[in-house]
């Protein structure tokens, strides 16, 4: 049996979504943070539970097949990618394996595949980097960059970094230089002393408009005008459009404003993306790869389809982009957006881009939507990375609209939701990824549901007192899952649960005898948690 601490050497023999590595050390499949299918890997056991461990690794003792040289002189310093080593076309099979396996642990089935379509650049592709102001080493000279790999605390200057343009590059590195000559001091986020903290440049990839916001504490106060102008100066390919001085004392390590001022120009670029103009503001979502960003909104305007005289909800818009795309097409579209200042870009860019049958909503989806009068045809939903609120998509359902378009940038939240879609009406028709995030193990992933036939949906109600769960499946198979369930997750499954699952994965396909006697109830559908556990029993009672 392994220990904590206890020093292994494995190979890692695949990866799963967000890029963790996996392989076994004798029956107990271990998992590190970040593996490439084929390394073999020397790790320290973190912990352990029954026959699952997670370890750090101290050391790759072989590449693995699919890896060669990065092209960045950071790579392996820098936390920011990880996976440069492998070629760009081997990061897209592994992604797409990966969301692949999770719709199939899920049961999510009978759908097309549409595959993963790659970034237009592999490259250059970044159009926001967010630097850290730090050191690499304690005490070491003032750095500007990155985190460094598994150190949180450790910044590494990347002025050579590849994912980011030239542009970033030469602003990066004065920027850098200025305030080393100056002597200024960076923000220590465990002393909370300090002044410089981060920089953010945007820059818009097809008009070139540069934005750069420099955030600091008030611990100090410099006149940086002379920055502005030595910026203005540098020869670039783009053009400075606005210089931002953002003060922030907040203790979170995040970039968030007290008071913003603008030292030149304004606060926003404008980006044009398939024939329409965005305003992006210093704190809005805006996609980071806008070459990407083209390819992903025209899968999502495919999967729209013929909008005529059809009412679109845009829920999760950020600035409006997905909406107005589809606007054109559509009788109506209604966006909703937390950020206000993002609902207000939202309006200005409909304005400007002639677009009168959209509105904006700013506000908690979950709040909103239930508000709404109207009666969506077709529903768009970008959430961020936690997905749909349980509440919201409940709500959402309740609209019964006869699309939606799922675009999502976490797959395990994302088939989270569509089991939840699925037991409410609806069927996944396609779903396609779209690589926004080369050399990261992100993906974003578009899927098409509509709403089941009626003649399909089975409507009963149930009371679970009147459930007959003396099934004519064998008991002892039911109580064997029962117990996996709950030995390694402490949680109770129901046989009625158990059923829902190996319906799904077309193993019981017999007369159901957990159903209920009476024809008029509800039946209480299997929560995704435990439907991944049960599937997971499956998997290990090899039903599946
Ligand atoms: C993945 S982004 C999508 C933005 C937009 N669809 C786009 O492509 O640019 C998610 C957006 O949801 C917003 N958001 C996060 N939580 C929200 C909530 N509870 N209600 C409304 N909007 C929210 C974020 O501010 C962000 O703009």
């Amino acid at each position: 049996m392994l220990k904590r601490k206890e020093i292994v050497e494995f190979k890692i023999e695949d990866s799963e979504f967000g890029g963790k590595g996996y392989g076994y050390v004798g029956d107990v499949k271990v998992t590190v943070k970040h593996g490439i299918p084929g390394q073999l890997v020397r790790a320290a056991i973190k912990k352990i539970k029954k026959k699952q461990a997670e370890a750090q690794v101290l050391e790759i003792l072989e590449n693995s097949p699919l890896e060669d040289q990065s092209p960045c002189q950071h790579f392996g310093n820098c936390g920011g990618c990880f996976q440069q080593t492998v070629a760009y076309e081997e990061q897209l099979l592994l992604k797409e394996k990966q969301v692949k396996r999770l719709f199939e642990e899920f049961a999510i089935k009978n759908y097309t595949w549409l595959g993963i379509e790659g970034s237009p650049t592999a490259f250059d592709y970044r159009n926001k980097m967010e630097f850290s102001f730090g050191d690499e080493e304690k005490g070491g000279p003032l750095t500007l960059g990155m985190h460094k790999r598994g150190r949180h605390y450790d910044i590494v200057t990347v002025d050579a970094c590849l994912i980011m343009d030239e542009d970033f590059r030469k602003l990066l590195t004065t920027i850098l230089d200025y305030f080393k000559e100056k002597g200024l001091s960076y923000y220590n986020t465990r002393r909370h002393e300090g002044y410089l903290r981060h920089l953010v440049i945007r820059k818009a990839h097809f008009t070139g408009e540069i934005l750069i916001n420099l955030v600091t504490t008030t611990q100090s106060q410099i006149n940086i005008q002379d920055l502005v102008e030595k910026l203005l100066a540098l020869e670039l390919r783009g053009g400075i459009v606005g210089f931002l001085h953002t003060f922030n004392d907040n203790l979170a390590d995040i970039v968030q404003s007290d008071k913003t001022d603008i030292l030149y120009g304004r606060d926003y670029v404008v980006e044009e993306l398939l024939g329409l103009k965005f305003k992006i503001s210093a704190f809005s979502f805006f996609q980071t790869n806008s070459q990407g960003a083209e390819k992903l909104y025209s899968i999502v305007r495919d999967f729209v389809g013929e909008a005529k005289g059809q009412v679109v909800f845009d829920l999760y818009c950020g600035t409006g982009t997905i909406g107005q795309i589809v606007a054109p097409n559509a009788e109506k579209v209604v966006g909703i957006e937390i950020i206000e200042e993002a609902v207000e870009a939202a309006r200005e860019n409909a304005n400007s881009n002639n677009l009168n049958n959209c509105s904006f909503i700013a506000g908690d989806v979950k709040e909103e939507v239930k508000k709404l009068k109207e009666k969506p045809d077709i529903i768009i939903i970008d959430p961020p990375r936690a997905g749909i609120h349980p509440q919201a998509l409940k709500d959402i359902i309740s609209f019964d609209a006869e699309k939606i378009v799922y675009v999502s940038c976490n797959p395990k939240t994302l088939v989270r939701d569509l089991v939840e879609l699925e037991a409410s009406g609806y069927q996944v028709d396609k779903a396609q990824l779209m690589d926004m995030f080369p050399h990261t193990p992100h993906v974003e992933t578009v899927v098409l549901l509509s709403r089941k036939n009626p003649d399909d949906r089975i409507e009963i109600d149930i009371d679970l007192d009147e459930l007959d769960i003396t099934s004519a499946e064998s008991k002892a198979t039911y109580e064997e899952i029962k117990d996996y369930v709950l030995k390694n997750h402490s949680m109770k499954v129901s046989s009625l649960y158990i059923s829902q699952v190996k319906r799904k994965l077309g193993i019981e396909m017999g007369i159901n005898y957990n159903l209920p006697k009476s024809k008029d109830v509800r039946v209480p559908q299997c929560p995704p948690e435990k439907g991944r556990f049960i599937t997971e029993a499956l998997n290990h009672f090899r039903m599946v």
